[in-house]
């Protein structure tokens, strides 16, 4: 059978029939035209399938409502009735392991989400949550079907409801691969990560020409937009790639540290490098001096498994790093002060972006490692009239929440609030180290001889003198790590080359720990 009428007819036998549903597969996979896959790979964008062939193992792919059509009437939509409504949905494997996928099809409607393409992604994000298993949505679609009215924006309404449902259940994972506008753009901020792609990405509310006519303002797609903006300012995107292959190809890396649900643990694999690996060239890495930068990534590089990590935002508040790595095969998330960038301070965007990974963490039964090396909370108007207090306190309060194992270690100096907040002893770390260069107190020395020998300074004969003697003093009193041991504030002052070995002891220790929060139907974390 050659050409098929949209209207199956009626084939003499069942080999007619199977002939026949042949050739309507056929054409759902094909497509609207050869000119659509064209003109799409003209963008520098792949179509629907080509991307699920990327994601998934080869050949697992198992479609869901290929034949699915919309019954919408009105602006031409009876005469145009695709088969698959614009969005490719089902399951494959990745590595082995079942994920859920939906892919929007630009080539029809621009990916523009109506009714059946919406019941579409509902089913199959149901499926997801009934199976326990990841879900990927590869969005390339203009936001609500413009013919279907109010029945798009429903749909768009069931998927974020959905999205809500699954979030802590299932790893949500949405890749951008094209102009995703309004209702394409919420969902992507109601899950887990997202990815984009520089250039042929965008994600906004309303569009450069809704901006214009509103605010006046100027300003292209991808200044508005872009993989760049929301990688480096927004904070919205957590990966942003150069091209489709690379990013599709991370996000099978990222799930291959992810658990299929909450019930399960991350995958372990078999390591090569000795757990207990010496780090000798720690000694030199992070200089004594509390005032010299050094880069924290470099610190991540050599205490985990082959030096391999996964950051995640990257690019957007560089003064904290959040990173997934592995630990004698052991999934870890990592969450670093990084001192080379604003001094490794705590502010409204660190705080945010580690409050993230730390609750997606805990959701996910990956034990938390923290390295401090922080001076504090940054001062400022700026800061304060932005909200610190209740940004810095979603951090906290994802700390005090999390279950999961937590180690914190401190590498140099941890100052006050700040100190408290990376996961302290006091707010339920269940392992606390420092190497034997720590500060911890409530501030720096100079500032606090400053403070409580403010008397003293300004009588004395040679104020500049009486002050340095007092930073001394200070100094030798409280800011070394032995106050803190003494006290039993930190469990072990450790050489920093046996970090890996002692980090690996701990999270051995604590895989079977097992903690429950009163119960509660949800706390109230601040916003
Ligand atoms: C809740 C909400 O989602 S509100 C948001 C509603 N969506 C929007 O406002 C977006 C409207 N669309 C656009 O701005 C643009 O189409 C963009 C930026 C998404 C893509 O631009 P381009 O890459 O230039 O593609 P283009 O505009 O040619 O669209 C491709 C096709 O999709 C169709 N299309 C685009 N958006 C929609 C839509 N929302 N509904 C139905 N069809 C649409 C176009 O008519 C075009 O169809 P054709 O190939 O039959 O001519």
């Amino acid at each position: 059978m050659t050409v098929v009428d949209e209207t199956p007819g009626e084939p003499s036998d069942t080999r007619g029939r199977v002939a026949e549903l042949l050739a309507l597969r056929e054409q759902a996979r094909r497509g609207p035209s050869d000119r659509a896959t064209e003109a799409q790979h003209a963008k520098g964008k792949l179509t629907a399938r080509e991307r699920i062939e990327l994601l998934l193992d080869p050949d697992s792919f198992k479609e869901v409502e290929q034949l699915r059509r919309h019954r919408a009437t009105g602006f031409g939509l009876e005469e145009k009735k695709p088969y698959t409504d614009g969005v490719i949905t089902g399951w494959g494997t990745v590595e082995g392991r079942t994920v859920f996928v939906y892919a929007h099809d630009f080539r029809i409607f621009g990916g523009a989400l109506g009714e059946a393409h919406a019941t579409k992604i509902h089913k199959i994000m149901d499926m997801a949550i009934s199976a326990g298993a990841p879900l990927v949505s590869l969005n390339d679609g203009a936001g609500a079907r413009i013919q279907e009215g109010v029945s798009a924006l429903a749909g768009y309404g069931g998927i974020f409801q959905r999205n809500t449902r699954a979030s802590g259940v299932i790893p949500q994972i949405s890749v951008m691969l094209g102009p995703c506008a309004g209702g394409a753009a919420y969902s992507p901020a109601l899950t887990d990560f997202v990815f984009m792609v520089r250039e042929t990405s965008q994600m906004f509310i309303t569009g450069p020409d809704v901006v214009k006519a509103v605010t006046g303002e100027e300003i292209s797609q991808n200044g508005l937009g872009g993989a760049d903006v929301h990688a480096e300012t927004s904070g919205v995107a957590h990966f942003a790639y150069d091209d489709e292959e690379t990013c599709i190809a991370e996000v099978r890396y990222l799930l291959s540290m992810l658990p299929s649900n909450n019930r399960e643990n991350p995958p372990t694999v078999a390591s090569d490098d000795p757990a207990d690996r010496r780090g000798d060239v720690l000694l030199d890495l992070v200089p004594a001096d509390g005032n010299r930068p050094y880069d924290m990534h470099k610190v991540i590089e050599e205490l985990v498994d082959d030096g391999d990590y996964l950051e995640i935002h990257e690019r957007w508040a560089r003064n904290i790093i959040c990173a997934l790595a592995r630990l004698d095969g052991q999934v870890v998330g990592i969450v670093a002060n990084q001192p080379q960038s604003l001094a490794g301070v705590l502010d409204i965007e660190a705080s945010e972006k580690a409050a993230r990974f730390v609750q997606m963490c805990d959701a996910f039964n990956i034990p938390i490692v923290t390295l401090l090396d922080v001076p504090g909370f940054l001062p400022g108007v700026d800061q304060e009239h932005g909200g610190i207090i209740r940004h810095g306190a979603k951090l906290l309060y994802a700390y005090c929440n999390a279950t999961v194992p937590r180690i914190s270690l401190i590498l140099r100096k941890a100052y006050g609030g700040a100190y408290i907040v990376m996961d302290s002893q006091s707010i339920g770390a269940d392992l606390t180290y420092a190497w034997p260069t720590n500060e911890i107190a409530v501030m720096g020395a100079e500032g606090a001889a400053n403070v409580i020998f403010r008397r003293q300074i300004a009588d004395a004969e040679d104020p500049e003198a009486m002050r340095i003697r007092m930073v001394k003093e200070y100094k030798s009193e409280l800011m070394h790590p032995y106050y803190a041991a003494e006290r039993g504030l930190v469990d072990d002052v450790i050489d920093p080359a046996e970090t890996r070995e002692v980090l690996i002891a701990s999270l051995a220790m604590l895989r079977s720990k097992h903690a429950d929060l009163p119960s509660r139907k949800h706390g109230n974390p601040p916003q």
